[in-house]
């Protein structure tokens, strides 16, 4: 595995900023502005997802407490809903909008398959990274009416630990003065029921899609590398990979895993648009992927 060091591209103008005709004809351009016009990640502006978003984070940061994630933790982890295969999953997918993005408005399918292409135009070898990409969000199926129809703001958002102070930088973050755990002395410190570099590993997540993708690809005995599930279960920790936050928490293999982090983040957020992927065109070899990493049948 090795790692490529790049440097942060510099914005473009509007338009079209990636074409999925498979040339791979260059390597994937950073795009200025969202599909509103607006700056990626900006939950201050005036759009048309702007008070929708603000409404889930309130909700997010009323209601992620310490116990609330435990509890949810224990009981999704049984992997005792549904059996069903990797590509089952992402068609489940189909039919959700997510509303803590100010940036995507289109169907969750649409955001895997623009990720995984985009990762895969730049990092060829890589394939481990673009299945990755291909099931980061996953997770989100936990909105579907067989998983309990979890509400929004227990599945999707950025993440920040439960269990110590909340970091400033988190998203929305006033709403966090409401949240059970605020003003309790045992998880309102710095490091709160941790360690100095305890390792991520031991710090409990605000519950999500992360999370809980991450806990089905291991129980089900996946063969991706250890930085393909720290990818998986960070990549909404934007106070960590973004704010550079909680690094007191990290062990050396975090430390690691977090160029790769950092690298998959490029792709995750800015593949965003309005250019479709042609499913099945490229459902072939996202399907020899799925059968080199994953059983053909996975517990959910
Ligand atoms: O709104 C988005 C979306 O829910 C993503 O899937 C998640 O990974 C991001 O962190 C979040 O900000
Ligand atoms: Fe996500
Ligand atoms: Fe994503």
């Amino acid at each position: 595995m090795t790692l490529a060091v790049e440097q942060p591209p510099s914005p473009r103008p509007h338009g079209v900023h990636f074409d999925f005709d498979g040339d791979h004809d260059g390597s994937f351009i950073v795009p200025e502005m969202n599909f509103s016009g607006n700056t990626f990640r900006d939950y201050i502006a005036e759009s048309e997802r702007k008070n929708t978003v603000e409404e889930f984070y309130r909700k997010n940061h009323v209601n992620q407490c310490y116990d609330f994630v435990k509890k949810m933790r224990e009981e999704y982890g049984k992997m005792s809903i549904v059996e069903m295969s990797i590509w089952e999953c992402c068609e489940l997918l189909n039919e959700f909008v997510d509303e803590s993005d100010p940036d995507l408005d289109e169907p969750q399918i649409e955001h895997l398959l623009q990720t995984a292409e985009a990762i895969r135009r730049d990092y060829p070898d890589e394939d481990w990274l673009h299945l990755t990409g291909l099931i980061h969000d996953l997770g989100k199926v936990l909105l579907h009416k067989t998983f309990g129809k979890l509400p929004q703001w227990a599945v999707v958002g950025d993440t920040f630990p439960v269990g110590c102070a909340f970091d400033d930088s988190i998203v929305h973050n006033k709403y966090l003065q409401e949240n059970p755990d605020y003003n309790n002395p045992k998880y309102n410190t710095k490091l709160g029921v941790y360690s100095e570099g305890c390792g991520l590993n031991n710090v409990l997540m605000s519950w999500g899609h992360d999370d809980y993708m991450y806990l089905v690809a291991k129980h089900n005995k996946t063969t991706l590398p250890s930085a393909g599930l720290f990818v998986i279960r960070y990549h909404s920790f934007y106070p960590l990979h973004t704010s550079g936050a909680y690094k007191y928490l990290m062990d050396d293999m975090d430390k690691e895993n977090l160029k790769w982090l950092q690298i998959f983040n490029k792709y995750d957020l800015y593949s965003k648009s309005k250019v479709r992927v042609d499913v099945n065109k490229v459902k072939p070899y996202y399907i020899s992927l799925i059968k080199k990493y994953f059983p053909a049948k996975l517990k959910w």
